[in-house]
């Protein structure tokens, strides 16, 4: 059979479950047999660098930079992303055309049954400068040491005792159907923007594939995670940035946005939030990046590279 669509996508487990996802949600949106959409593994920079902190490498567009070469060279017709990886500014010829339905936005914490049991002077493993900083803030005495890899490597850790405990993001687990950990709740640990989103990119000059991307275009998740990508823009975040941002749509159909900036030790906090209204989210979250910039002390700013 003739693939309709071509989806680009990395073939880590959690990457192809959620093409998946996507190339069934097409499937069943255009009644279209299963299996017409065919995948395209690609592998990312980000995969193939397992012993640094990502933040080391430095380098820009991690995990996407290969994918958007196979989708702009006209090989795939779009790109399955983790929102959260996909990088606030993106090249002027690509757009996210659609996003799935947000999963649970929380982390869950993964050896112990709450960050107050986690023993004095405990490692923890993680690569997120936003979970280290929310962490030390409440746990000054842990010892954080980078852990990488992708889901099934970093459970590998804890249960050899490697690191006492990480954090996994709960979507994450529970696409690959892996109930371990306890959620933290958003209020303890806000997650990172974009987190919990699956982000479906395609060429903006690509008409069919926008239309067919728009029919499973979730609109709450567009609208928190716009806001939330609009504010770590504003503030000149990426994923080496302590930074947490999360939209809420609200009964009365506005947007709520909170944010907050650490340093990279957690001392120092900034948090904020800001409610918007259908249309205005792209504005609140510049506003709300504004905003706290002005108020984040300098151990902060140093951290931002604002527009
Ligand atoms: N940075 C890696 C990454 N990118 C997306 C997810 C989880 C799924 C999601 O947040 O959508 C993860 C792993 C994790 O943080 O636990």
């Amino acid at each position: 059979m003739t693939p309709r669509l071509l989806v680009g996508t990395r073939s880590s487990p959690l990457a192809l479950a959620q093409a998946r996802t996507t190339a069934a949600a097409l499937e069943a949106a255009h009644g279209w047999e299963p299996g017409s959409v065919h995948l395209h593994e690609v592998r990312t920079t980000g995969d193939k660098v397992q012993d640094r902190a990502l933040a080391e490498i430095g380098g820009k567009a991690l995990w996407t930079k290969e994918l958007d070469q196979f989708l702009l060279g006209g090989t795939t017709h779009l790109s399955v992303h983790s929102c959260k990886d996909v990088e606030s500014e993106r090249p002027d010829n690509l757009c996210i055309a659609a996003f799935l339905p947000r999963a649970d936005v929380r982390d869950r914490l993964i050896g112990a049954a709450s960050i107050e049991a986690l023993s004095q002077g405990a490692k923890v493993g993680t690569s997120s400068p936003r979970r280290t900083a929310q962490l030390l803030r409440r746990r000054p005495d842990l010892q954080v040491s980078i852990m990488r890899g992708n889901v099934a490597t970093r459970l590998n850790h804890i249960a050899s005792g490697n690191y006492e405990a990480t954090f996994l993001a709960a979507a994450g687990l529970d696409r690959l159907g892996i109930e371990e950990g306890r959620a933290i709740e958003i209020d303890e640990f806000l997650p990172a923007p974009g987190q919990a989103a699956i982000a479906i990119e395609c060429r903006k000059d690509d008409a069919d594939t926008r239309a067919l991307l728009q029919a499973i275009d979730d609109e709450p998740t567009r609208r928190a995670v716009t806001a939330e990508r609009a504010f770590c823009r504003g503030v000149g975040g990426s994923c080496h940035s302590p930074v947490a941002a999360l939209g809420l749509i609200e009964g009365d159909d506005s947007l709520w946005l909170r944010a907050e900036l650490l340093s990279s030790d957690g001392a120092a906090h900034v948090a904020g939030e800001v409610r918007a209204a259908p249309g205005e989210e792209e504005a609140a979250g510049h506003a709300l990046a504004a905003e706290l910039l002005g108020r984040a002390p300098a151990e902060i700013r140093l951290l931002f590279n604002p527009a």
